[in-house]
């Protein structure tokens, strides 16, 4: 059964509909509205949904002190086998690496912990691999649904799916992959809550095709992703020196989710007509004088052409505002962030180099541009003060200056030589493979995509000297602690 839902939305009001189970849960979720400007494409419209996805609640009992470090949470705590423990999260890996390729590079950067949590988070799903256990529940729960069960999937089957969940999080798994679930939830302060409306959206997805309107996909899009984002935070953590509100940040991985859900939707357009399904907003097609018809004909025209730019201006939208809680991660999380948000824009970019044929082709971002987006990803996450005053104090060291940039800016390797140990290896094997599979020919591309790259760079951070940066980021050993240690007490300009 449907039920309207009001969006009290400025300048356009906009009505939805949606299943008596969601609005129950909407309802017992609505704390005070949070304003969300949505950019509609193919108007100036600024509408503010006006629906409140219980961000602010999550928020607070994702913060310590939380469940976990009381008496009773502990009680609950399962205790594994270190070796049966350490297969789950390994099981949760591969399958964050097959399902999640995009995602799963970014992962490789993160520290052990987090890893294995974010892969068992996504894992589950088929997201990206931000936690280990995270990321393996999402991509089981997603299977249900895609795989090819899809049409023996019943209610009683996700309800099945919401009884495990509790178990999960009372520590009592059923399987290997929910035991690594469950460690991941007892060491981490992570919610209920996102899970709960991760299946919410399992269960919108089996019941529809078709999305009316971009305030039904978006919803749609906080269901399967924007709540990776919610249950991602906790596992990536928060600086201690962050100047901007928990709720920000919270609120800026609840974008990233949903624009990446949006990048995917437009990246699958072909595969997804071919299960039947269409996830662009219908009336959002009506307006560019497009229906289903034309994505299920597969034939890429002006109008298509036009519409895409118009989808692609709005997932970039919720790319930018996802920046903003990138840089007040803990400082070790940073880095991995900053790639996968880098690298989930390439695939924008990918739809347009492929002029916008999302109706027969899928676009992709090859191994090197992957390889490429980390050095300009570093670059992103270091605090703007440090870069700055790093850079400021080479500026004053004859050694580094001296040294030969033009030969060294240009040489990946050099760059892979400098990063800490612990990502050594991961980007070594990274570049091996490269090396392997492409010519000669290849690798001087590659150089060139690095030198564009801090091209790139430097035209966001157009203070920073860029000589000064370039022998920084590949003479200096770069991590974030290096960095701090060598800035020293070399004022800032
Ligand atoms: C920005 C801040 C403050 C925090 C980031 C917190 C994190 C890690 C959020 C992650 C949100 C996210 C990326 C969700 C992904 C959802 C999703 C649909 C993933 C699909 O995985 P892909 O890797 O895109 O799959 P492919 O293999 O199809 O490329």
């Amino acid at each position: 059964m449907f039920r309207t839902l009001s969006f009290s939305s400025k300048p356009c009001i906009g009505r939805l509909q949606v299943p008596e189970s969601m609005l129950t849960t909407a309802r017992a979720q609505v704390v005070a509205a949070p304003k969300i400007p949505i950019a509609f494409p193919g108007s100036t419209k600024q509408c503010i949904l006006d629906i409140d996805l219980g961000v602010h609640e999550v928020v607070q009992r994702q913060s310590w002190p939380n469940n976990l470090s009381t008496e009773a949470g502990d009680s609950r705590k399962p205790r594994f086998d270190p070796m049966f423990i350490g297969d789950a999260y390994d099981k949760c890996r591969a399958i964050c690496a097959e399902y999640a390729k995009t995602f799963y590079l970014g992962t490789l950067l993160m520290t052990k912990e987090r890893q294995k949590a974010i892969w068992a988070i996504y894992g589950n799903y088929t997201l990206t691999g931000f936690a280990d256990d995270l990321l393996f529940w999402c991509r089981r729960t997603d299977e249900l649904v895609d795989g090819p069960n899809a049409g023996y999937m019943s209610s009683a089957v996700l309800e099945r799916w919401e009884d495990r969940l509790e178990d999960i999080f009372e520590g009592r798994p059923y399987d290997m992959l929910d035991a690594a679930l469950s460690d991941t939830v007892f060491n981490f302060p992570l919610d209920i809550k996102p899970f709960r409306d991760m299946i919410e959206g399992m269960r919108m997805d089996t019941r529809k095709s078709r999305y009316k309107s971009f305030q039904e996909l978006y919803l749609y899009c906080y269901y399967v992703a924007g709540t990776v984002g919610l249950m991602s935070v906790p596992v990536m953590g928060i600086a201690p020196e962050s100047s901007v509100s928990a709720h920000t940040i919270y609120n800026a991985a609840l974008y990233l989710g949903i624009g990446n859900q949006l990048t995917n939707i437009l990246r699958d357009v072909g595969e997804d007509a071919s299960r039947g399904r269409v996830y662009l907003p219908q009336d959002e097609l009506a307006q560019f004088g497009l229906s289903d018809k034309d994505v299920f004909s597969r034939k890429v025209t002006d109008a298509w052409r036009h519409f895409m730019k118009e989808q692609i201006i709005r997932a970039r939208f919720f790319f930018n505002l996802a920046e903003e809680g990138a840089s007040q991660l803990d400082k070790d999380s940073r880095w991995p962030v900053w790639s996968s948000l880098i690298l989930y824009r390439k695939i924008l970019d990918a739809i347009e180099e492929n002029d916008y044929d999302n109706l027969t082709k899928r676009a992709y971002v090859g191994r090197t541009k992957r390889l490429l987006t980390l050095p300009l990803a570093y670059s992103r996450a270091l605090p703007r003060p440090v870069v700055r005053a790093v850079t400021n104090s080479l500026i004053n060291l004859e050694g580094a200056t001296s040294g030969s940039c033009e030969t060294g800016y240009c040489d990946l390797k050099s760059w892979i030589d400098q990063v800490s140990s612990s990502h050594k290896k991961i980007l070594n094997a990274e570049y091996s493979e490269l090396i392997l599979k492409d010519c000669n020919d290849e690798v001087e591309r590659v150089q060139k995509g690095l030198a564009s790259q801090l091209e790139e760079m430097f035209s966001k951070y157009e203070s920073i000297p860029r000589v000064e940066t370039i022998q920084f980021l590949l003479f200096y050993k770069v991590n974030m602690e290096d960095a701090r240690k060598n800035v020293g007490d070399v004022p800032c300009k």
